[in-house]
């Protein structure tokens, strides 16, 4: 019996990564959390979602609930719960309001599942990531922000598409801050087995404008539709499905780093992880060049700063 819960399951992520995860069928049940007054909303969330399971003979039980006693028993619990960015905002400006809902619910996790995964999506997520490994206490390994796995597949799509060639032939990754200090990893990237250095003679390929785009795409999307569902949704999800199905995959997930690479310390980063049943099994050591390296220096710095800020804040 495979059980995940979705904390902030009314929400735009929330409920789109219930649903894509559903329609996944590898899961026996979802508990949709959320807070009392929105419960109702939760139910009507199950009762849209079932009759749209029903189209494909999925029988996942999809349990709303305000009750922690319903989170006893996951698997993986995804804290998805928080305030979101407006246009024009950085995800960093969310960081005090979002820490103390994230540190709640964390504390609420190790109380009510303390064997469960916990999974942050909730923004700035480097910054959330290891608000919830304090609050909770957990082992470092069970706890997993996401947001350079979005970053790295939308890389992975504008290579696919600019060059036009099938994406299960591009290999990249974005590490990093899941925000303006991202780092693609152009350096390592390949496209059939062949490294992008050599590949950009060959096409016309604007690799600035690309990495530009790429910076700005959480807010493209959400100046054009008021907020991001459908990539984020998808991320997550097929995080969440590579723990269930223990595929051992290496994503670029947030993990709090000891020096692992780098020697960068005391902060949450996207950096690749191997994923399994137990969470992050190992995280990947990379090589970088010299300016790769000091714009993962320089998210440290950031992440760090804001961490520092918050925890002060959060007396953790
Ligand atoms: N990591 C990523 O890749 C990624 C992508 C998109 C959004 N996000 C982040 O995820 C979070 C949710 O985004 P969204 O678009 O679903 O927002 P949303 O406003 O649609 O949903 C927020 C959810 O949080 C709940 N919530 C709000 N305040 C709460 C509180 N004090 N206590 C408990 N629950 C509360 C709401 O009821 C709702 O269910 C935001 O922080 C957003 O920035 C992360």
């Amino acid at each position: 019996m495979v059980k995940v819960s979705i904390i902030g399951s009314t929400g735009i992520i929330g409920k789109n990564v219930a649903f894509t995860l559903a329609r996944e069928d590898t899961v026996d049940e979802i508990v949709m959390f959320s807070r009392p007054e929105s419960v109702d909303k939760a139910k009507g969330e199950t009762y849209d979602m079932y009759d749209a399971l029903a189209a494909r003979d999925i029988d996942c039980r999809l349990t709303p609930s305000c009750d922690f006693n319903d989170l006893t028993g996951s698997h993986i619990i995804l804290i998805a719960a928080g305030i979101h960015r407006e246009k024009g905002m950085k995800r960093l400006d969310l960081a005090i309001p979002n820490a103390e809902i994230v540190a709640y619910y964390s504390q609420k996790i190790a109380e009510y599942a303390p064997d469960s995964i916990i999974l942050v999506a909730t923004n700035p997520v480097d910054v959330m990531t290891t608000v919830a490994l304090k609050a909770s206490g957990f082992k470092k390994s069970k706890v997993i922000g996401v947001g350079n796995h979005l970053d790295s597949l939308r890389l992975k799509n504008y290579f696919s598409r600019q060059i036009d060639i099938n994406s299960s032939e591009v290999h990249t990754r974005v590490i990093g801050e899941h925000g303006d200090h991202m780092v693609p990893l152009l350096s390592s990237t390949t496209i059939g087995g062949i490294p992008l250095k050599y590949f950009v003679e060959y096409v016309d390929l604007d690799i600035r404008a690309l990495v530009e785009q790429l910076k700005n795409a959480g807010n493209t999307i959400i100046s054009k539709k008021g907020a991001t569902e459908y990539g984020p949704a998808f991320a997550i999800s097929n995080l969440m499905s590579t723990i269930i199905t223990d595929s051992h995959k290496v994503l670029t997930v947030s993990s709090f780093l000891d020096g692992e690479i780098e020697r960068v310390e005391d902060v949450s980063l996207g950096v690749p992880a191997v994923i399994s049943k137990k969470g992050v099994a190992m995280i990947v050591p990379i090589h970088m060049n010299d300016i790769e390296k000091k714009e993962f220096y320089a998210a440290a710095n950031t992440v760090m700063d804001v961490t520092d800020e918050v925890l002060a804040h959060l007396d953790l």
